[in-house]
């Protein structure tokens, strides 16, 4: 099992890594956003791009990348760009999404990349993360539905297939049993197909359980809120660690 290692802190061993997400629109925000999330001790922090005002305007997203990571540094960063049509806040056509990620690799100011298994030219990304030394968190989302197991294994393949180092999926329960749908996939991967850390999370209250207790099942890493949720059924990042604590005390 390959374990996904930046400085001391290392994803697919131990107890769930927390990702807690920085939502400003601009870099005074931003500051403010990081003094606060710190002291909820946030394993790792995911920048979520999308909500930058002025993300259309490159050198701004160099500037505040390196500016993020002079605030936040060592705690590793994830950059996301979330989509649209995955719930992310701006559409951007699929030419800028690569020249963004691109740019913002080329800062090193990063050590993780969100990049959608759906976007146009994964594998050129991908192989520009590798040639950056960057990890890929590739991603899927679904905002609507739980798609069945089968359906969710065999994405979370195809992001190992495609180079991802941690594949991750995040989809919307309608029933409790589409929680537990997510929970078997999860399961399924872990036990049968990775070879790497894996992220699964059922999102909105009903998903909420799978937040805390993915890890019984094979999830490497959880989201937690920080001055604001990325996604519905996120907790707060301090709560989320004293609950992942409960489940790892025997
Ligand atoms: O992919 C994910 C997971 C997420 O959607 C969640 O449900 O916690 C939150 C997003 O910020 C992140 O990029």
């Amino acid at each position: 099992m390959k374990i996904v290692s930046i400085r001391d802190i290392h994803i697919g061993e131990g107890v769930p890594k927390i990702i807690v997400p920085l939502m400003g629109r601009n870099e005074e925000q931003l500051l403010l956003e990081i003094k606060t999330i710190k002291q909820a001790a946030p394993d790792i922090v995911e920048w979520r791009a999308d909500m930058l005002e002025e993300i259309e305007n490159l050198e701004v997203v160099k500037k505040t990348a390196s500016t993020i990571r002079d605030a936040l540094f060592p705690i590793p960063l994830l950059f996301t760009f979330r989509s649209h049509r995955e719930g992310g806040n701006k559409i951007i056509d699929d030419a800028y999404y690569q020249k963004l990620l691109e740019n913002v690799m080329r800062t090193k100011a990063i050590d993780l990349i969100d990049v959608e298994l759906f976007s146009s030219n994964v594998s050129g990304i991908v192989e520009a993360a590798h040639a950056n030394g960057i990890y890929v968190v590739m991603s899927n989302h679904d905002f609507e539905k739980t798609p069945p197991k089968e359906e969710i294994v065999w994405r979370l393949r195809r992001m190992q297939d495609l180079g991802a180092h941690i594949p991750k999926i995040a989809v919307m329960p309608k029933i409790p049993t589409d929680v537990l749908t997510l929970l078997d996939a999860t399961y399924t991967m872990k036990t049968l197909h990775a070879d790497r850390p894996i992220i699964t999370m059922s999102m909105a209250s009903t998903g909420v359980v799978s937040r805390i207790a993915g890890q019984v099942f094979g999830s490497d890493a959880t989201f937690g809120s920080g001055m604001e949720a990325s996604a519905p059924g996120q907790i707060p990042a301090g709560e989320l660690r004293k609950m992942i604590g409960v489940l790892h005390t025997t």
